[in-house]
């Protein structure tokens, strides 16, 4: 399948994510589309979550909504979905009640029989990959489209738990409890990942990033257990899949959220190009941890949008420093996803500072 897509005129994301120090350093922000957005909500009040998620012309309005609205100020956009399809697609159900609720978990290894034993990601998730296809078009090549999806640890918490939890205390059940059982799950959703990935590039994704974002709640052993094979089970197939049907390479980002003890690790072993930060580590330190294996992605606390603009404005400048002292790629970004509360406005002054703050001639 090769699609007519308009020329992309803004590669400063995929230039940051092959190592490249880019001129002013390329920004977006996790769950750019969201709540915090009027409009967002407006598409919300006459729909539900998932039907927007399944519906590819309410998806890509909704990817385009912080383009439009942030005009020149952001350099990637990221289709609108959710890690949690995947659990859908596996055949369980997931709703969002407003976080998200699983009314049938997997409370022992005999529920895994209960899950379809062959996805067909085309048939069960072929709306991502319309939606994906959609919005390329609908970009006009303004910026790059991100795919991504979930990763097998942090899916797997969530299908054993049944939604979000404080202690993790079902999922930690499983994996200490049924050790074997619970690396075989994790890579039977890592198979899902591959192809829904390779899919996502195929439709018309520039970027992967894979969303890690209970890797924190393992110990430093137990990621390197119940996590990291599979993230690198992810990178190693997925490049060898495109690589098989010709279709071009992009760029992967891994965000392991929490898992800063595994950066120096993760850089050398796991295969990506980018590792994503949350806002725990110094950016000095990160980079010098990683050396210039990879291309580094981050870090503001999420919360400091909440700070006022002088706050936001010092933290910017403090963050594009700390990154600028190194060599190697860097894409701006929160430590986490935008929160709901957030002013819009706010929002706009962030990128902004980060457009001032990181130019190379600043
Ligand atoms: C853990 C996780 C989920 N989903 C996601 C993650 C990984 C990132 C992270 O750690 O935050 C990823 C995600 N979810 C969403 C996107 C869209 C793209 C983007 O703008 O980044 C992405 C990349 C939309 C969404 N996913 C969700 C919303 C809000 C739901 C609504 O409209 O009511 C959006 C815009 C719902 C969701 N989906 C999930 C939760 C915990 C929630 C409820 C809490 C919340 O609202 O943030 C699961």
């Amino acid at each position: 399948m090769t699609h007519d897509f308009p020329p992309l005129k803004n590669d400063l994301l995929l230039r940051a994510a092959r190592g490249e120090v880019t001129e002013r350093a390329p920004v977006w922000v996790m769950r750019q589309a969201g709540r915090y957005l009027p409009e967002f909500r407006k598409v919300r009040e006459s729909h539900e979550f998932f039907e927007v998620c399944r519906s590819p012309e309410l998806a890509t309005k909704i990817t385009l909504q912080p383009i439009e609205r942030y005009t020149g100020l952001l350099d990637a956009s990221i289709i609108f979905s959710d890690i949690l399809v995947i659990p859908q697609a596996m055949g369980m159900e997931v709703l969002m009640t407003p976080g998200p609720s699983f009314p049938d978990p997997l409370v022992t290894p005999t529920d895994v029989g209960k899950l379809n034993a062959v996805v067909d990601v085309n048939k069960e998730l072929g709306y991502v990959f319309q939606a994906i296809t959609r919005t390329r078009k609908e970009l006009k090549g303004e910026v790059p489209l991100i795919g991504f999806c979930g990763a097998p640890w942090t899916l797997f918490a969530y299908m054993v738990e049944g939604g979000g939890s404080k202690t993790f205390q079902k999922v930690k059940t499983w994996i200490f409890k049924y050790p074997e059982e619970s690396k075989a799950l994790l890579l039977r959703i890592a198979d899902v990942c591959v192809d829904f990935l390779v899919g996502q590039v195929k439709a018309g994704a520039q970027l992967l990033q894979i969303f890690d974002s209970w890797a924190g709640e393992l110990s430093p052993h137990d990621f390197a257990i119940f996590s990291f094979p599979t993230l690198k089970h992810i990178s190693t197939n997925v490049r060898r899949r495109l690589a098989e049907e010709n279709l071009s390479a992009v760029p992967m980002t891994l965000f392991a959220k929490g898992a800063n003890h595994a950066l120096g690790f993760l850089a050398e072993n796991a295969g990506y190009d980018v590792l994503g930060l949350d806002w725990c580590i110094d950016p000095v330190e990160a980079r010098r941890i990683v050396g210039e294996k990879v291309a580094l992605q981050g870090n503001l606390d999420p919360n400091v949008l909440y700070g006022g603009r002088e706050a936001i404005e010092s933290t910017v400048k403090r963050m594009c420093e700390g990154f600028r002292a190194g060599k190697g790629g860097w894409i701006a970004n929160l430590g986490h996803g935008i929160t709901p509360g957030v002013d819009p406005e706010d929002m706009r002054w962030f990128l902004q500072c980060v457009h001032k703050y990181s130019s190379i001639s600043s």
